[in-house]
């Protein structure tokens, strides 16, 4: 099922509002993996790829921007976005990974509330920085709420 299409470097897409089989370790290697982004649908976890692909070639820092109404999934999204580079970067302490996943969850129990938009609805914006080494391997990561 496609949630998507692409606009140039855009990932324009819809919320499922349902989990969905198409998310996952298996799934974001097979996106890690891809050679052309045209060989499997538009996908969260291949924009994630393109910007550490990106990030790999060019040494220059990658920004992924992330934006929408309220309820549009750009909390979840940024979580899928998070968990590919992680994923997908050569190696790196597990304890260092599961922080810069699990930081997620102690901002959301204090800067999200319950609206008409959305039972979860993050009350704050987010910046959020990871760093790699020239290698690839994550070394840090750093969460900005505003
Ligand atoms: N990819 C997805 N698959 C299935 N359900 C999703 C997905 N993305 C979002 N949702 C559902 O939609 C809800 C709202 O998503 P999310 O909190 O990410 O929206 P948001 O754009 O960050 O909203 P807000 O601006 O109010 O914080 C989630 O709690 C979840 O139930």
């Amino acid at each position: 099922m496609d949630l998507g299409t692409y606009i140039g470097d855009i990932l324009v897409s819809v919320n499922p509002y349902a989990p969905l089989n198409i998310y996952g370790d298996q799934i974001g290697q097979d996106y890690g993996n891809l050679k052309l982004f045209s060989d499997m649908p538009p996908h969260i976890y291949a924009l994630a790829t393109k910007a550490y692909k990106s990030l790999m070639k060019s040494g220059v820092s990658q920004c992924v921007l992330v934006s929408g109404e309220s309820g549009a999934g750009k909390t979840e999204s940024t979580k899928m976005v998070v968990a590919q580079l992680v994923r997908i970067s050569k190696s790196a302490s597990s304890n260092l990974v599961e922080q810069i996943k699990k930081v997620n969850q102690l901002l959301e129990a204090f800067g999200n509330a319950h609206t008409v938009m959305n039972d979860n609805s993050s009350r704050f914006g987010k910046l959020i920085e990871i760093q790699f080494l020239k290698t690839g391997v994550v070394v840090g990561g750093s969460n900005y709420p505003e």
